[in-house]
């Protein structure tokens, strides 16, 4: 399906979406005109829950450059990548191999290794001394000069776009722009660095890059190599092709924004099939809330005399259940008490 710019006639559609709406954000970027870009990208989160950014000042040449340390980590022999298994970790970081993770218990585990990084905190900080899950060190490659840093550099540009996009996601939502910061400065951010090999010939239907699911965070800001293979399901349940454009990131919104706009905006499903006969790439960055930052339907989400949808969480916990249901090695360590 074709991907255009975002059309006037999006605006208010229930009908199910054909097309992912590409949007320039570089007036929210550079605080020229936050409002303007601001009603467009909650347009997009409305009515299909992914949207491209292009004018993102995010620099081309850091991306490639992190792309390659992708590429780099996932050729290593499988020894020195299990050497960081993330069942090493007690925070969910480290390498995960084929077919460890489950996105859709209907589906095999995924046809995908991948590599999950996030802030890299030392035991001296506030909330590793408390013992917060989900917060503490990296486990980095160890034979991989440049990799620590180009991933450091990588993690605060993706940071720092997340955080537009949630000052845009604020206005659009009638709320002051700040209003996600307190919400949002000791993010549990995570970037995961994936490689799906090809899947030829005859696919086995029940076998997936990565099944049929919802990202469970606030945003996730995607860079996906040139090799296609991402889906998006609308609600009529067509999936529409949502293929690299270059230049831009793929944005979606997770559960935890459909919560807190109590399902204004959209957690839509995704896949990946990677059919391109080619090695795929691509590097999610999940941003969600702090790990104490409550999720319950934000002011002016709830129409007068109805409940909210649904039953307020807490940030952190709701996404370790998450990982919890769909990473093997956590339901060994449940299993095992
Ligand atoms: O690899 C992709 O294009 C998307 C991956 C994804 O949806 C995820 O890891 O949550
Ligand atoms: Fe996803």
């Amino acid at each position: 399906m074709a991907v255009t710019t975002l059309a006037e006639d999006l605006v208010g559609r229930t009908v199910p979406f054909q097309e992912i709406p590409v949007i320039d954000v570089g007036a929210l970027v550079d605080g020229s005109d936050p409002q303007r870009v601001a009603e467009a990208l909650g347009r997009a989160a409305a009515s299909v829950g992914f949207l491209y950014v292009r004018n993102h000042g995010v620099p081309a040449g850091l991306r490639a450059a992190m792309m390659a340390e992708a590429e780099r980590f996932f050729a290593q022999p499988l020894e020195a990548k299990n050497a960081i298994h993330i069942r090493h970790s007690a925070i969910h970081r480290g390498y995960f191999p084929l077919f460890e993770e489950n996105t859709d218990p209907d589906l095999t585990a995924d046809l995908k290794e991948g590599l999950d990084l996030g802030r890299d905190l030392g035991s001296d900080d506030p909330e590793v001394r408390q013992g917060l899950p989900l917060h503490g060190p990296n486990q980095w490659p160890a034979d991989l000069p440049g990799f620590r840093q180009t991933t450091e550099e990588y993690f605060a540009a993706m940071r720092s776009l997340a955080e537009a996009l949630m000052r845009g996601f604020a206005l659009a939502l009638g709320l002051a722009p700040d209003f996600f910061t307190d919400k949002i400065d000791r993010p549990c951010a995570s970037l995961r660095l994936l490689h799906y090999p090809p899947q030829e010939g005859h696919i086995e239907a029940r076998t997936m890059g990565c099944g049929a699911h919802t990202d469970y965070g606030c945003l996730t800001i995607l860079a996906q190599d040139d090799n296609g293979g991402l889906q998006v399901r609308n609600s009529a349940g067509d999936w529409i092709s949502a293929p690299p454009i270059p230049g831009t990131f793929v944005i979606n919104l997770g559960d935890q924004m459909a919560r807190w706009t109590n399902g204004r905006f959209q957690a839509t499903p995704h896949r990946v099939i990677n059919t391109s006969g080619r090695e795929r790439y691509s590097m999610p960055f999940f941003f969600d809330p702090n790990w104490d930052a409550l999720i319950e339907a934000l002011p002016g989400t709830v129409p007068e005399g109805e409940a909210p949808r649904y039953a307020p969480v807490l940030a952190g916990p709701y996404l370790q259940s998450r990982f919890d249901d769909t990473f093997a090695y956590r339901k060994d360590e449940i299993a095992a008490g």
